[in-house]
């Protein structure tokens, strides 16, 4: 792929800059409006933003990785004592487990974590330190996240802790919030998928197939290797995101899209396997924080367009999970999960 073919080599990604906020849970007021105002630009316009200096550093995504790496060369007998628990959504997804495209092969390794006790992660002798890697950095991304609620609180119109405080159980590993840190490794596509692409024009293999992720937003991190495409609102058109070094992408998830009346739609996204011997003989990785309301959550709706000066920012709050069967968190997830889980 040509560099100029990518979202961010054309410039049409916008770039939020996180400096002076770090992760910390009670950040500057005037960053958080800022912030929360570029989060709403690139929402509501692309569905997406990098954001960049957001304090996660590079060597922990690396170690995630590496950790991943050991889990996937474990014996497959040793493999299934950490398979996902579909109560939870908790452990570890194998190539076929989830499919998002049923008409293709995705080569997909995922390790969904929603618990952050020790016993949920695989014996110290099976992949060393997994979990004093993977405890902090999923705290980080939880952290990041909550930095982020507060900015789309503020530029929502909403007071400012109503988006933290329905967010309130995000990895605190007691089953009443849904938000996973989830480790993915694609492993390298096989020769005979380039032979057939050949013959038929047809590929069996993809990485992960089209969706939009069902929470609130997702965080991203994704190695160089590539492949990520979206589709950009109103449009149908695939395009390849590229990478930015160090970054993380942000992207906006159903719920969101559901709260806001799709004034910040879900984004389309999915990964497919390069073009190129070289690129496809390489495996890729990347960490997705898929941030979720808790279960019980009560909501704001907003409303589709800007109220009139004197109306106040948006609707009392709706309880959503016992009288809104749509945008109730927890059956909507659910409702995802068979969906494309085997
Ligand atoms: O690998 C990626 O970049 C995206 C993965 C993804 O979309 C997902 O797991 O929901
Ligand atoms: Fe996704």
């Amino acid at each position: 792929m040509a560099a100029q073919e990518s979202l961010l080599a054309r410039c049409e990604v916008p770039i939020i800059d996180l400096a002076h906020i770090g992760t910390d849970v009670c950040p500057m007021k005037s960053v958080v409006r800022r912030i929360g105002q570029q989060l709403f630009a690139a929402l509501s316009g692309k569905g997406l933003a990098m954001l960049v200096n957001h304090g996660i550093a590079e060597e922990k995504l690396k170690a995630v990785y590496g950790d991943l790496d050991n889990f996937c060369a474990l014996p497959e007998g040793c493999q299934a004592q950490y398979l996902r628990n579909p109560a939870s959504n908790h452990g570890y997804v194998r190539p076929g487990m989830e499919q998002f495209d049923i008409t293709k092969k995705e080569l997909r390794h995922s390790f969904n974590i929603t618990s952050l006790s020790a016993a949920a992660f695989p014996a110290q002798e099976e992949v060393p330190e997994f979990p004093q890697h993977a405890v902090p950095l999923a705290q980080e991304f939880t952290n990041l996240s909550r930095v982020l609620l507060q900015a789309l609180a503020y530029a929502l119109g909403l007071p400012p802790a109503t988006l933290l405080d329905s967010h309130s159980g995000m990895l605190a590993s007691d089953g009443r919030n849904a938000s996973t840190m989830r480790l993915l490794y694609y492993p390298p596509v096989p020769p005979e998928d380039e032979e057939e692409s050949h013959h038929s024009g047809h590929r069996s293999y993809t990485r992960c197939g089209a969706h939009a992720d069902y929470g609130t937003f997702t965080l991203l991190a994704q190695d160089s290797e590539g492949g990520l495409e979206v589709k950009l609102r109103g449009s149908e058109e695939w395009q390849a995101v590229g990478h930015l070094p160090g970054a993380i992408m942000v992207q906006t998830g159903e719920m969101l899209a559901a709260w806001t009346t799709n004034v910040l739609p879900a984004l389309m996204h999915r990964v497919v396997v390069p073009s190129g011997t070289y690129a496809r003989a390489r495996g890729r990785h990347c960490v997705a924080f898929f941030c979720h309301p808790d279960n019980d959550a009560m909501i704001p709706i907003v409303p589709p367009r800007p109220a009139a000066p004197d109306a106040p920012a948006c609707v009392p709050h709706a309880h959503l999970t016992l009288h809104n069967r749509l945008m109730n968190a927890a059956h909507h997830l659910q409702k995802r999960f068979k969906e494309t889980y085997a």
